[in-house]
C-alpha cells in the first residue's frame, strides 16, 4: 500500500495513547507510512488511506474525543479500511479471551463498517486525577493490564491485510 495509515486515539490518562503508538510502530515496521495522532487534533482524514481508531472505555462508552472523531468523520471513515480498538478492563480478562465491544462501540463499528474490533486491557494508576479514578486506585483495583504482545499481534494482522494486493479497497 502506497498511502498513509492514521492511528487516532481518544485517551484521558495516556494509556490508550501508548497502545496507539504501539500499533503505529508495528505498522511502520511493516513498511506502511503511519501517523499516530490524538483524535481531537485530526481535522481531516481525507489524506489517509486507512484508519485505526482506539478509545479508552469510560462507563461503557469510548472516551469523548474518540466518539466525536467517529461521528465527525463518519462519511470518510466508512469509505476507508477501518479497524477499532477499545482499551479498558482493569483485569486480565482481555488477555484471556476476546471481549466483545460494548453496545455503544458496537454501534460505531456497524455504522462505520469497521473491518475489526478488539478490546485490550487498560491501565489506571495514581496519575489519574478524576474522583472515581482515584477511588478505584485507592481501593486496590488499579494496575496496568495492557498486553503489548496482543497489541502487536493485532497490528501485524492489519499490516498484512493492508500490504496484501487490494488491501485498501473498502
Ligand atoms: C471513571 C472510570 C470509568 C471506567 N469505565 C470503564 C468501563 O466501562 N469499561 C472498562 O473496561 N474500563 C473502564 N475504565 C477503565 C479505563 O478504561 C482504563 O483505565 C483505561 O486504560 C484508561 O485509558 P486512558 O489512560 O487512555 O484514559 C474506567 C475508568 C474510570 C476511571
Amino acid at each position: 500500500m502506497a498511502g498513509t495509515v492514521l492511528v487516532a486515539y481518544g485517551s484521558t490518562y495516556g494509556s490508550t495513547a501508548e497502545l496507539a503508538r504501539a500499533v503505529g510502530a508495528v505498522l511502520g515496521g511493516a513498511g506502511l507510512a503511519t501517523e499516530v495522532r490524538a483524535a481531537g487534533e485530526v481535522r481531516d482524514v481525507s489524506a489517509y488511506d486507512a484508519v485505526v481508531l482506539g478509545g479508552a472505555l469510560y462507563a461503557g462508552r469510548w472516551q469523548r474525543d474518540a466518539r466525536r472523531f467517529a461521528r465527525r468523520h463518519r462519511r470518510a471513515l466508512s469509505r476507508r479500511p477501518l479497524w477499532l480498538f477499545s482499551s479498558g478492563p482493569l483485569d486480565s480478562s482481555a488477555s484471556q479471551r476476546d471481549l466483545p465491544p460494548s453496545p455503544s462501540v458496537r454501534r460505531v463499528a456497524r455504522r462505520l463498517d469497521a473491518r475489526g474490533h478488539v478490546t485490550f486491557g487498560g491501565r489506571l494508576d495514581e496519575r489519574a486525577r478524576g474522583r472515581i479514578a482515584r477511588m478505584i486506585v485507592q481501593s486496590g483495583k488499579g494496575g496496568d493490564f495492557r498486553d503489548f504482545e496482543a497489541v502487536s499481534a493485532w497490528a501485524d494482522g492489519i499490516a498484512s491485510e493492508l500490504n496484501s494486493p487490494g488491501g485498501t479497497s473498502s
